[in-house]
């Protein structure tokens, strides 16, 4: 990358984009709401069962002017999703502050592993356990998304939990290629324990991207 474009990037006023696109929120407190997604490269948490491994390498995915990105989803949509990658891998300031100025909600999907930059309407936080998020950013969260890959990440959640604020909605998500065997154990545990909510991914339910 040229030096210029790296300071660009380092400064948020470019981006490496990975893909946008206009669908419907399939995940957690807003499903079934259309958004504009961004897509935004780069990742180095490692989540083994990450269903994006395609956005991690960051240098894949060209730095894209951020006023173009903004302008471009403003054309679709007032509610504008912000995802990756790990979004907080960069400084999001700029990108937020172009789209509220224009009028849009801006809602994140972070692991939180990285410093929290930006102004957000909505933050969905997904911790992970190789990379745990900064202690700053629970009490912002306005949900907790927790994945279920296996019996042990119920305790998981629950460390998570006692750390967001009051008002955080709580969810369990079954990780994708484990869903018919986690399910009914989820199911089981949020009837058990209802300050927790079922999460599914339902893009995937519904084929849209
Ligand atoms: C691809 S990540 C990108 C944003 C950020 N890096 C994060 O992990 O929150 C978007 C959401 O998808 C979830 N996710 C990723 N792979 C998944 C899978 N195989 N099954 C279920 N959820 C998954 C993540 O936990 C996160 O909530
Ligand atoms: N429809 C749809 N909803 C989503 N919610 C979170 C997603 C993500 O990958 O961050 C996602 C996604 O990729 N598609
Ligand atoms: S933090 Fe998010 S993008 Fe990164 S590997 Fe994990 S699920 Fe994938
Ligand atoms: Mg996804």
């Amino acid at each position: 990358m040229q030096k210029s474009t790296q300071e660009l990037v380092n400064l948020g006023e470019m981006l490496p984009l990975m893909e946008e696109f206009y669908t419907i929120q399939g995940e957690g407190y807003h499903k079934g709401t259309a958004a504009y997604f961004i897509r935004i490269g780069g990742c180095d948490v490692g989540c083994h069962w990450c269903d994006v491994k395609e956005s991690w390498n960051a240098e894949l995915h060209p730095p894209t002017h951020t006023d173009f990105i903004v302008n471009t989803a403003l054309k679709y949509s007032d509610v504008v999703v912000v995802t990756g990658g790990e979004p907080l891998t960069w400084d999001m300031t700029l990108l937020t502050k172009g789209l509220r100025e224009g009028g849009a909600k801006t809602h994140i999907e972070t692991s939180g592993a990285y410093s929290l930059s930006g102004e957000w309407d909505w933050i969905c936080l997904s911790p992970k356990k190789v990379k745990l998020p900064v202690a700053e950013i629970y009490p912002m969260a306005d949900e907790l998304k927790c994945i279920v890959y296996n019996k042990s990440d119920f305790a998981f959640a629950e460390e998570q939990a006692s750390k967001v604020s009051e008002d955080c909605i709580l969810y369990l998500q079954p990780e994708w290629s484990v869903r018919e065997k986690m399910i009914p154990l989820i199911v089981d545990y949020v009837m058990k324990n209802p300050k927790w909510k079922v999460s599914l991914q339902t893009h995937k339910y519904l084929n849209i991207p």
